[in-house]
């Protein structure tokens, strides 16, 4: 699917009045499984990607490393991406840049948050904003730039836990002038603050259901109800994945063997069917047997020789 219609097709999904549902990709074959089990999107999270590379969420990330991996991951899914674009990777001009390259990498949007450079988890200590103002220019910068007029301008604001959630209401509504196609309203306590948000902010809004954070985790038929219209689940594979790897290398090192674990295992069968070793192998095989009306089969004797 092209950039275009990835763009077109999260743009009208938001329009349904459904809850969307994103959860972070961990990788691009987790993307493959997203999409296989009817998934409305995939997030790529800045979190993710940088704790990926032993690295914390603290902006220590380039636009480069984002954008490959946004790359990889859109490559293979005809699911809507959205990225984590954190506080777009400099001044208004990096932005415009920022969403041009991940247009190019064929994702469907992104997010980009008021906090000032070096941001934190959204869910941590020490966060502190930028203006109302400075944070406008990030978004016209983006809403202007983008090559793609479908592309979802996404703008998250962190205020909640800084400045409480009356400013969070009020800076959401100056960003929704400004542009913004999507609210991503970060760290919210709970119903009752979700739905006064909702309530209050006139445009579709997205919330951030990550563990061991601020925002109680609260099902998807619940958020439906309040109106919200993207839902990610940000780390979630990545810690599911990552509580595995660390039980499977403590039973390898106390049981000296990976006997008791296969069980749990996505097997060797699993793996090639999400991959498609079977149509790899099927055109690998009708391109070696080609040949044209006037070939002379030379392989047969070729190989005999050695
Ligand atoms: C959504 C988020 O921006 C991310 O990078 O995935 C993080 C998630 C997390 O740290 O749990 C955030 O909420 O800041
Ligand atoms: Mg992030």
């Amino acid at each position: 699917m092209t950039p275009t219609s990835a763009a077109a097709d999260f743009r009208a999904k938001l329009t349904s009045g459904r809850l969307l549902r994103f959860p972070g990709a961990i990788n691009p074959l987790s993307a493959v499984l997203i999409e296989e089990l009817r998934f409305d999107g995939v997030y790529v999270s800045g979190a993710v990607v940088a704790a990926d590379l032993a690295l914390p969420d603290i902006g220590l990330t380039t636009l480069t490393e984002v954008v490959n991996r946004a790359e990889q991951i859109a490559r293979v899914t005809r699911l809507p991406v959205l990225v984590d674009a954190d506080t777009g990777f400099g001044g208004p001009v990096n932005i415009a840049r920022t969403v041009q390259l991940l247009t190019r990498a064929g994702v469907a949007g992104c997010h980009i948050e008021d906090q000032q450079h070096p941001k934190r988890c959204g869910h941590l200590e020490g966060k502190t904003l930028v203006t109302v103002t400075e944070m406008l220019q990030r978004i016209r910068a983006a809403v202007t730039a983008r090559p793609d007029p479908d592309f979802v301008i996404c703008a998250r604001t962190d205020a909640r836990t800084v400045e409480g959630l009356d400013a969070a209401i009020d800076r959401a509504k100056a960003y929704v002038d400004a542009g913004a196609d999507l609210i991503f309203a970060e760290a919210l306590a709970d119903e009752a603050e979700i739905a006064r948000f909702r309530a209050a902010v006139d445009a579709p809004l997205l919330i951030n259901m990550t563990e061991f954070g601020r925002t109680t985790l609260l099902p998807a038929s619940t958020l439906a109800t309040l109106g919200v219209n993207v839902v990610i689940y940000p780390v979630t594979l990545f810690r599911v994945a990552m509580g595995a790897v660390e039980r499977a290398l403590a039973t390898i090192a106390a049981e000296g063997t990976q006997m008791s674990l296969l069980e749990g295992m996505q097997t060797r069968q699993r793996l090639y069917e999400l991959v498609r070793y079977r149509d790899y192998a099927a055109f690998d095989a009708d391109i070696y047997t080609f040949t044209t009306p006037t070939t002379t089969p030379t392989a047969e004797s070729d190989s005999d020789d050695q």
